[in-house]
Parts: C-alpha cells; structure tokens; sequence
C-alpha cells in the first residue's frame, strides 16, 4: 500500500486520494465484516481499491467504477505486484448507468457486502436510491468525505475554497438523508474526510 501512496502523491491530482488511515480502517473493516463481494465507486489510482482487495479473500471480488481508466492504470502495476488484481473487475465510465443495468437485470438486488463510495458529490444522493437495493440486508455502504473539509459544521459565510463551498450543500443534503432513512443504521466517523458507514437494516 505504500507503494501505490508513493505512486500517487507525484501524481498532479493527488489531493483526490483516500488518505493513509482510510486505507488501513477501510481494510481492516472489510476482514472484520468478511466482505466477499464488493464495489468501488470513484477509484483514481487505486489506493483505497488496493485496501479492499487486500481484505478479500482469494474468491473475493470487486466490482470497480471510474470514468478515468489511465489513473487506473497507473496503480495497477502495484496492484498486480500484490497479487489481488484478478479480483477486480474495472469499469470505465460513468457509475449510474451501470448501476441502472444492475437493477433493471434484478439478479444483483441484495447481493453486496460492501460498498464504497467516493466519486463525484454531487450524484451520492443518486447512488444512495440505487445503491440501498444492491447492497445485502445486514451489508454496509460507506461514504466518503462527508465532513468535507470541515465545511459541513463552518457557518455558511465561513471562507472557503470554490470547489468546497460548491460541494458543501450536496453533502449536507446527503448526510440529512441518511440520518433520517429508516432501511439503515449509520455511523459518521472521523477518519480522513469523515466516512459514514450505513449498514442496511431492512
Ligand atoms: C476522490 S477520487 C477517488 C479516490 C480513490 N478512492 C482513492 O483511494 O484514491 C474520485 C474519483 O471519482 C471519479 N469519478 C468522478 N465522477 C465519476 C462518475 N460519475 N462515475 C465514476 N467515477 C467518477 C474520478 O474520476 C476520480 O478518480
């Protein structure tokens, strides 16, 4: 995993990775909960995708989504060297209209065991009214980034970077909906960017 961090952090967008202590708490939870079957939305160069497939067991699988394949790309040697990338089924492109396909097909309904997300900001609202039928009763979502920057507890006139302001209310928004959604239990934890952990319940 250290390899992969050493890989990204020269790479110009690398504030866009999960950070060091996600990785160790994502693959940690993963052996905890015996996550078999599992899915990745937002990938870059496959920090986080590394801390899951290392947590699987050798019949485990993922299913990966980004809508770039080179950042991929970049990481996957590592994750080659480490010997999991045969668990890892990569999709390029947008993640919605696969998620689409999954449940119009309906042999995917219930079947994840975990689920992580951490793409664009603005859809999580979109992936969590699919996403709450393809994961198993008893199975976990998580969220990433929904302390965003700190911003979700700032005033609204606090400074802020443009791209954090814009953001801001599309997380708002999707941690009051998770708060108050009845088919899950939820946990918001401080580890990197605050990762909310929704364990679907009915
Ligand atoms: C924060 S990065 C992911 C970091 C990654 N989890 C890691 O551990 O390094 C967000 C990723 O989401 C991808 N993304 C943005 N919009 C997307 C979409 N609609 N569908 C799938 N991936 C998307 C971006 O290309 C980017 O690679």
């Amino acid at each position: 995993m250290k390899e992969l961090r050493d890989i990204t952090a020269k790479h110009p967008w690398n504030i866009m990775t999960t950070s060091a202590d996600e990785g160790q708490f994502l693959n940690m939870l993963l052996k905890l909960i015996n996550a078999k079957n599992t899915m990745e939305i937002g990938v870059y160069t496959g920090y986080s995708l590394l801390a899951t497939a290392l947590a699987l067991p050798e019949d485990g699988k993922i299913l990966a989504m980004d809508i770039n394949k080179e950042n991929y790309e970049l990481g996957l040697p590592v994750i080659q060297k480490a010997g999991v990338a045969h668990k890892i089924d990569f999709r390029e492109g947008p993640a919605l209209p696969v998620l689409d396909q999954m449940i119009e097909d309906g042999k995917y309904h219930g079947t994840f065991d975990f689920i992580f997300v951490d793409a664009d900001k603005d859809n999580y609202i979109n992936y969590h009214k699919r996403l709450i039928d393809l994961v198993k009763v008893g199975g976990v979502i998580g969220y990433d980034n929904t302390l965003w920057n700190g911003s979700v507890v700032a005033p609204p006139d606090a400074p802020m970077r443009k791209y954090v302001r814009y953001y801001r209310d599309f997380v708002l928004e999707l941690n009051k909906a998770l708060a108050a959604d009845p088919r899950i239990e939820i946990c918001q934890l401080p580890v990197g960017d605050g990762i909310t952990l929704c364990r679907r319940i009915s």
